[in-house]
């Protein structure tokens, strides 16, 4: 597992001082975060603590009232998603966001269609074999088995579809500079055989260099594949801790603000 800066020193994401307000609701005071490539950060929090509210902020959703966003080193205001996605950020979100109709190689190329060579290509006409072949040859790398490509998403269960979700933003965000992987509750439904498979799919992503941050309330989840742990209270980092070595008992304290912030100062003797 990586838990320390890439090569170059240079976190895949890093976020400063993140303000967000709704109206007069401060959904985010002052946060400061970062992801490395190759890097799984959970982000954990009780009901309301603002962790969709930051994810949204990342994923180009939200601007925030306040700080900065740097992807590999380069400063970035975005303005929406598409900015994120520019930059090498992908989101994954809860509903998937799957063609239901439409087949998994369809599905992993959406918005990336090969076109077939010569005139018909000129009119639009996709290359279907192509892209089933790049797609497997894709899945393969990522180590993801999922059931034939021609296969429509709605005969597929939920274990599957969120494989085809996440393999389609890892192919994406895949390209020449390490992506970063924006997860929301991405185990959320499924049952103990499907959680393994995303979970074991989610660390090999990470050890192909993709910087990732899972949104999460699940406890087990975090634990089998973050190296490091950032709990919001109440809009405010209260804990970034390595997973490795963060007793569970302290997590669960300062997710219900039971446990002070490590970034309070001491009380004065
Ligand atoms: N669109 C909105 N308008 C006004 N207030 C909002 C809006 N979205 C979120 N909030 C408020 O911002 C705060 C943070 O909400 P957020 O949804 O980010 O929390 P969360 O940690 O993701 O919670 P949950 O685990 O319940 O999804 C909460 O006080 C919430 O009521």
């Amino acid at each position: 597992m990586t838990t320390t800066p890439s090569s170059t020193g240079t976190p895949a994401l890093q976020l400063s001082n993140i303000e967000m307000h709704y109206g007069f609701v401060r959904a985010l005071d002052g946060i400061d975060m970062h992801v490395n490539p190759g890097e799984v950060v959970a982000l954990l929090g009780d009901n309301g603590a603002g962790k969709s509210t930051l994810l949204k902020v990342m994923s180009g959703a939200h601007k925030p009232s306040h700080g900065s966003i740097r992807v590999h080193g380069t400063e970035h205001s975005f303005s929406a998603p598409s900015d994120a996605s520019s930059a090498g950020i992908q989101m994954v979100y809860q509903d998937l966001a799957l063609v239901e109709p439409q087949d998994i190689s369809t599905n992993l190329n959406m918005g990336q269609e090969t076109l077939r060579r010569g005139p018909l290509g000129w009119l639009g006409f996709v290359d279907r074999k192509a892209m089933r072949r790049s797609s497997e040859a894709e899945l393969d790398r990522l180590g993801v088995r999922t059931a034939p490509m021609t296969r429509p998403v709605e005969m597929l269960s939920g274990g599957q579809r969120q494989v085809v979700a996440l393999a389609r933003s890892a192919i994406r965000v895949n390209g020449e500079s390490q992506g970063i992987l924006l997860l929301d509750e991405p185990t959320a439904a499924l049952g103990y055989e499907q959680t393994k498979n995303v979970e074991a799919l989610i660390r090999r992503m990470a050890d192909a260099g993709i910087a990732i941050v899972i949104v999460t309330h699940d406890l087990p989840l975090c634990y089998e594949v973050a190296d490091r742990i950032v709990i919001l209270n109440r809009g405010k980092k209260v804990a970034d801790v390595p997973a490795a070595t963060t007793d569970r008992d302290h997590v669960v304290g300062w997710i219900t603000g039971s446990r002070a912030s490590m970034f309070d100062a001491a009380p004065a003797r």
